[in-house]
């Protein structure tokens, strides 16, 4: 095996080096990235994950190279959620515009959209305008569409579909499908999958002669807007083997839905890439569709650990070959260079412990949520000369990741708390505040299924990361790992309750704009008698420079 060599920073502990099972390769085989969220960089902070984008370039180059000496298919794709989540995408005034030129540098055979591409008008303009014609018709948007400020017409943000022939022979068509999301910018226009598979653009694409279906999207492999459209191609073609490459759940998973149509998902934040091998695409029995209905395809998948003793022991013919190439090295550069001129690096203050976003319960003083709602809200926040005592409210999923003890850099604020949404209020009486939490938390909301919590036999020795049950049981992570517990969090949280106030003393509520669509209804139901209209708490702070505050107000002066 290559060394271990870790990007991560000084003093990270490393993995203790395991032998990695070597992948299985079939007739089509694919790598897959999703939700990747500008973490660009790689995870610094953790070793397991400490590659960066440069790495992961060069490891495509030697995996293209291993499918030429086994003249075997390889497919790259990405699903979604390049930006939110990372200084290097979100701390430009528009968000990825210095990073996407960075994944622009990786040859993807096919890409689709994200939400998150899609929540301001700007950024699905700019990935309309800028991102998407740099790939082509590789980038698909079955249905996604935007309504082009200069024509005024309402057209696909990049391709419907696409038919394409691999190097070694396979034909593929393509498709990009996002779920039924209902929370995108007003320019844009998300057309449900059961609809398009209707439509006769798509019916058409059914009739072309092809090996097999690829659907590269942005939706949870699960949901049934993913089963809708695996359904139709299969009602069409009784067995042409279909691949879904899905995202958003931030998960690795796989699964089945007939014995020719496997989907996956591969996680979140370049902590994962997926590989899949599928056998049986060029199967000579399948003279006619009707010969291998119900005859297994051979599928492996795999959840790649994204650090460079990975890439090695799967990438190198042999464990001298030289791993670097000079695109990976000019990406790693780039890289180095933007977080310099982002000023990521830069020390905000000194966080005195980990705070975790999952892996406590949100009453643990561990758990991340706990110290937004207990300490940053009413530090940076809640304004103690208003006449009014406040209470804060966030969702949340505004919160993306852990938050490691020691420096606390600009670059944190972004990976922990990336959104930039205003504090809005109205001022209520207590018997209202006091039941807005509650209703909030009971309102229908598309909580995030991650999955069974997984209770694998754990080893001392092996260390923390992803243990995965998926519709193959376990054994689809590449590296070993004792399981990190994951707790789930109520969908909003807030500062504490101010206390000692009579039902009819007034309150200043106060939340985030991105979810006023939800209070402004439940501020009526619990006081039909008024009409509150929804005003600005204050024009200094969002949720994103709502962490850096409290932090220089609370953890900066102290060494780390
Ligand atoms: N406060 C905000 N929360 C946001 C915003 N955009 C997304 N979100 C949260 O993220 C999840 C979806 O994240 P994904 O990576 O799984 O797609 C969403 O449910 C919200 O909770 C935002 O602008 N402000
Ligand atoms: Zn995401
Ligand atoms: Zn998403």
């Amino acid at each position: 095996h290559g060394t271990f060599e870790k990007r991560a920073q000084p003093g990270v502990p490393q993995p203790v080096p395991v032998d990695l099972r070597p992948l299985t390769w079939g007739d089509v085989n694919i790598i897959q990235t999703t939700d990747t969220h500008g973490w660009l960089e790689g995870h610094i902070q953790e070793a397991s994950y400490s590659a960066d984008f440069g790495d992961f370039a060069s490891f495509l180059y030697h995996m293209r190279q291993q499918a030429d000496h086994r003249r075997k298919d390889l497919m790259v794709v990405d699903s979604g959620d390049l930006h939110d989540g990372n200084g290097l995408s979100d701390a430009t005034p528009l968000d990825a515009s210095a990073s996407n030129p960075l994944f622009e540098k990786v040859n993807y055979d096919a890409l689709s959209i994200g939400n998150h591409e899609l929540y301001l008008n700007d950024v699905a303009e700019d990935t309309y305008k800028n991102f998407a014609p740099k790939w082509g018709r590789r980038y698909l948007t079955s249905n996604v569409f935007i309504k082009d400020a200069l024509t005024n017409k309402t057209v696909p943000i990049g391709n419907l579909y696409n038919k394409f022939r691999l190097k070694y022979g396979t034909k593929v068509m393509s498709y990009g499908f996002l779920y039924n999301f209902d929370g995108a910018a007003n320019n844009t226009v998300i057309e449900p999958s059961s609809t398009t598979v209707t439509l006769p653009w798509f019916k058409k694409s059914l009739e072309e002669d092809v090996d097999m279906y690829l659907i590269v999207g942005h939706i949870p492999v699960r949901w049934a807007e993913a089963k809708t459209v695996v359904k139709a191609i299969r009602k069409a073609h009784p067995s042409k083997p279909i691949i879904l490459m899905g995202g958003h759940l931030h998960v690795r998973d796989f699964t089945v839905y007939d014995p020719r149509a496997v989907g996956m998902s591969a996680g979140r934040y370049l902590e994962t890439v997926g590989w899949m091998s599928v056998d049986g695409v060029h199967d000579k029995a399948c003279k006619v569709e009707a010969d291998c209905v119900g005859k297994h395809l051979k599928v492996t998948r795999r959840y790649l650990d994204n650090n460079v003793y990975t890439y090695k022991t799967h990438g190198l013919a042999h464990p001298k070959q030289k791993f670097d190439t000079w695109k990976g090295r000019q990406i790693t550069t780039e890289i180095t260079q933007l977080r310099k001129t982002l000023n990521l690096a830069e020390t905000l203050g000194c966080a005195p412990q980990d705070y975790y976003l999952s892996q406590y319960a949100y009453t643990d003083s561990r758990s991340l949520l706990n110290l937004i709602a207990n300490e940053v809200l009413p530090v940076a926040v809640i304004n103690a000369t208003r006449p009014n005592p406040g209470y804060a409210i966030v969702n949340s999923g505004s919160q993306r990741f852990d938050l490691f003890k020691g420096p606390f850099t600009y670059d944190d604020t972004f990976i922990v708390s990336p959104f930039h949404d205003d504090f809005v209020y109205v001022t209520v009486p207590y018997s209202v505040a006091k039941n807005v939490l509650s209703e909030l938390n009971n309102a229908p909301y598309q909580k995030r299924d991650l999955g069974e919590e997984l209770t694998h036999a754990s080893n001392a020795t092996l260390t923390p990361g992803y243990v995965t049950k998926d519709d193959y049981g376990y054994g689809g992570d590449d590296w070993p790992h004792s399981p990190i517990p994951y707790v789930n969090a109520p969908n909003y949280i807030a500062s504490p309750l101010p206390t000692g106030l009579a039902d009819t003393d007034l309150v200043d509520v106060i939340w985030l704009s991105f979810f006023s669509d939800l209070m402004d209804p439940i501020i009526k139901k619990l006081d039909p008698t008024h009409t509150y209209v929804d005003q600005s708490y204050r024009n200094d702070i969002d949720t994103n420079t709502m962490l850096s505050a409290f932090v220089k107000a609370k953890w900066s002066g102290t060494t780390c």
